[in-house]
């Protein structure tokens, strides 16, 4: 089913344009909120918000999808700068945190809401240096938990349990899920 695709994210367009499905972007930048100890009401607030500013514009489902890092309670976006991305590395190593994707699609007055969990345990012993010239390539900063695990941060990874595209922040079982759900009602 055609769609419109609520996000600025190059990552999320290609990875869902290599998968042949059929939508337009629509760019939008939205001010995400968290909530703290209560990851899955901030994925699904933020992607109601993205899809929901475009909404209103078109006649076909408008889809938006919000990732984050939950360590314990405390949620992680996208680092503000190096020192932050440094500071998260540290936190989240030797640990096991989870990478939640809220998606909603609306369509007039219907809507669908669902999300995605994985957990991702990282190393325990990275050397100072290593995390230091991770963060300098700056792939981490636009990446929640200030790594990307299909990149340079997979260093920091020891174990993966649940699905790996929603790692990415792209969940693409519950998209295909979701259009299908739309194209019945
Ligand atoms: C943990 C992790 C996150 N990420 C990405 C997925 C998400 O795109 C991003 C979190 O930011 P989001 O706010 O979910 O998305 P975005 O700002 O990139 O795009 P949009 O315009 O749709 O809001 O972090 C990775 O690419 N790899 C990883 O390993």
């Amino acid at each position: 089913m055609r769609f419109i695709l609520a996000s600025s994210s190059e990552r999320r367009i290609e990875y869902l344009k290599n998968f042949g499905f059929d939508f337009e972007v629509k760019k939008i930048e939205v001010t995400e909120k968290i909530f703290n100890n209560d990851p899955v009401k901030t994925v699904v607030y933020n992607a109601y918000m993205k899809a929901y500013k475009v909404r209103k514009h078109y006649n076909l489902p408008v889809v938006g999808m919000d990732t984050i890092v939950e360590l314990n309670g405390r949620i992680f976006g996208k680092p503000k700068d190096e020192k932050e991305n440094v500071k998260m590395i540290k936190k989240l190593l030797g640990n096991s945190h989870r990478v939640i994707t809220g998606i909603v699609a609306l369509k007039d007055e219907f809507s669908i809401i669902d999300y995605e969990i994985s957990i991702v345990h990282f190393r325990k012993e990275v050397d100072m240096e290593l995390i230091k010239k991770y963060v300098a390539s700056k792939e981490g900063l636009d990446k929640a938990g200030g790594y990307a695990i299909q990149g340079l941060g997979s260093i920091f990874i020891d174990e993966v349990s649940g699905p790996l595209d929603n790692v990415i922040g792209v969940p693409i079982l519950k998209v295909h899920e979701i259009l299908k759900m739309m194209e019945e009602v």
